[in-house]
């Protein structure tokens, strides 16, 4: 069996025998094995959509499958059946080889999650994300400057400007640091893009594989999973540890890690040890969960800007209308219903997560007229909602117009959220902690740069194919382009941006 709880359907749940969902045809016990995708699943799931109906049933090995693929499938079970829907699946490689089981993202539904959200909640909520937004204009304006000096190096730069808005935000650090911590962040993300998608790992379908040692031909999955474990513990203890210190010293700048240790009950208590892990994993989860996420959303933007000129101008005409010459601010947002559109259009065109993260039902349930079983994996595929061509007129063209109407934001467009950060319980609560970092960073970008294709050798643009990669994050491969200085002021605006902050 895949996963350590419900994976077998029990015939007395269904009593009614109620049909299952439709799906691929599969064999006995292998089921349907030999079709299940690995590789870019969203695709091949939004192609069994048209065969078999917006809502997918399959096993493999005895695991049932459940894939939605419209936003009224995800709204009935992910929303109106919540309490039965925001289960996850424990992945034996994620959870048990790679040592991600403190990040609560991954955490089953039940007390030792819902602790750890609250407290992360506490901090991240639309009414108190305010408070990060100095934090958040320093670090675009650090971009720029950075970008100013080597363009190249622009990925690098989008790394390090996320880690210094969430280090500082979480444990009242500078970057500059903890540049290792951030290395560790990075490495271990990448295990979590390769693994979070259920089937990625071999081991996941056969358990036994667990016992195979590292120096086993072949093995060097097993290798990896201990490298990468190792990594977690340290990011989950350093930094929170080093607050810690800092807070005996009386050196610790005021932040969200300082404000959780200071409403942990007595530490006499026996209870107050628990409550201490409570909170170091909570911050953890925001310097891990943040990082490649939002980095991720900020190359697709390079990569639209560079292939589309022309919603580029457009925006950057805006913004020269709004700021007359200075650089942007948080206020300035109402002003600008083209930038807004275009980042509802970031978050649809190419989605970070495009299967969400798997939920898992809790109880066997019956839903029009269909049986799930308990401890089915159930999948949202948010790439088929955002690419719905009945939804999304031309959904492959970046197009930031869809979503105004007489030059404001129309409210009837389905807005690309319902589906980007996921879904019901479990949804995203990073997500205005980043739509404020995409907010500062894009505005920064596009008020004093142009970006352009690279040229080849006779001097003409590099035609741009926006190739995504696969994984649970899913990120634009690599293409090349030239981040250039708008103007001699735009320049000298950047120059400037570190004595205005
Ligand atoms: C473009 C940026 C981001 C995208 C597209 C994104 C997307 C997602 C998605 C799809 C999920 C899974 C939801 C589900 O299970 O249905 C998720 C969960 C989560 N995200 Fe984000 N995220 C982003 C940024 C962030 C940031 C900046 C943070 C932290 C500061 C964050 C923290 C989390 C956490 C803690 C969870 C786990 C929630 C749970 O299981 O209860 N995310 N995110």
């Amino acid at each position: 069996a895949w996963f350590t709880h419900g994976c077998i359907q029990e015939r007395r749940e269904n009593p009614n025998s109620l049909p299952l969902p439709p799906g691929p045809k599969g064999y006995p016990i292998i089921g349907s094995f030999f079709s299940f995708p690995t590789y870019k699943a969203w695709l091949e799931y939004d192609k069994w959509f048209k065969i078999h109906g917006d809502m997918i049933y399959f096993t493999v090995f005895g695991q049932g499958f459940l894939v939605l693929g419209n936003i009224k499938r995800v709204y009935d079970i992910f929303e109106r059946r919540s309490s039965n829907y925001s289960d996850r699946p424990r992945l034996v490689m994620l959870n048990e080889m790679m040592g991600w089981d403190y990040i609560f993202g991954l955490q089953r539904y039940g007390t030792w999650w819902r602790r750890r959200r609250r407290q992360f909640h506490d901090h991240f909520h639309p009414n108190v994300v305010n408070r990060y937004h100095p934090i958040q204009i320093d670090a675009a304006r650090a971009f720029d400057r950075s970008v100013l000096e080597s363009p190249e190096r622009y990925k690098q730069h989008i790394r390090y400007t996320f880690a210094d808005s969430i280090l500082k935000a979480v444990y009242g650090m500078d970057v500059k640091e903890n540049e290792t911590y951030v290395g560790h962040a990075g490495t271990t993300t990448e295990g979590l893009a390769s693994a979070g998608n259920p089937g990625s790992f071999l081991v996941d379908v056969f358990p036994v594989m667990k016992i195979i040692p590292e120096w086993f031909p072949g093995a060097e999955w097993k290798r990896k999973a201990n490298e990468w474990r190792y990594l977690n513990s340290i990011v989950a203890n350093s930094l929170w540890n080093s607050v810690k210190e800092q807070m005996k010293a009386g050196t610790a700048k005021p932040c969200i890690a300082t404000a959780m240790m200071a409403s942990i009950p007595d530490s006499e208590s026996p209870a107050s040890k628990e409550e201490e892990l409570v909170r170091r994993d909570a911050c953890a989860v925001g310097f891990l969960a943040g990082a490649d996420t939002t980095i991720s959303s900020v190359t697709s933007f390079f990569m639209a800007m560079a292939i589309y000129p022309d919603v580029q101008k457009k925006a950057q005409a805006e913004l020269d209308r709004v700021l007359s010459g200075r650089l942007p601010e948080f206020n300035d947002r109402p002003s600008l219903p083209y930038i807004n559109a275009l980042l509802k259009e970031s978050g649809r065109w190419q989605p970070v997560a495009p299967l969400a993260i798997a939920h898992m039902a809790t109880n066997a349930d019956e839903y029009d007229g269909l049986y799930i079983p308990k401890g089915t994996c159930v999948i949202g595929n948010a790439w088929s909602i955002l690419h719905d061509p009945e939804i999304y007129e031309d959904p492959f063209i970046f197009n930031p117009d869809r979503f105004l109407k007489n030059g404001e934001i129309d409210s009837s467009v389905q807005d690309p959220n319902v589906a980007s950060f996921g879904f019901g319980r479990r949804i995203c609560p990073g997500r205005f902690f980043s739509d404020a970092a995409l907010f500062s960073t894009m505005t920064h970008v596009l008020a004093v740069f142009d970006i352009k294709p690279s040229l080849d050798d006779n001097g003409k643009e590099i035609k741009i194919k926006p190739n995504m990669t696969n994984g649970l994050l899913s990120y634009p491969e690599p293409f090349g382009c030239r981040i250039i200085p708008r103007s001699k002021e735009a320049e000298r605006l950047i120059r400037n941006s570190g004595l205005m902050t």
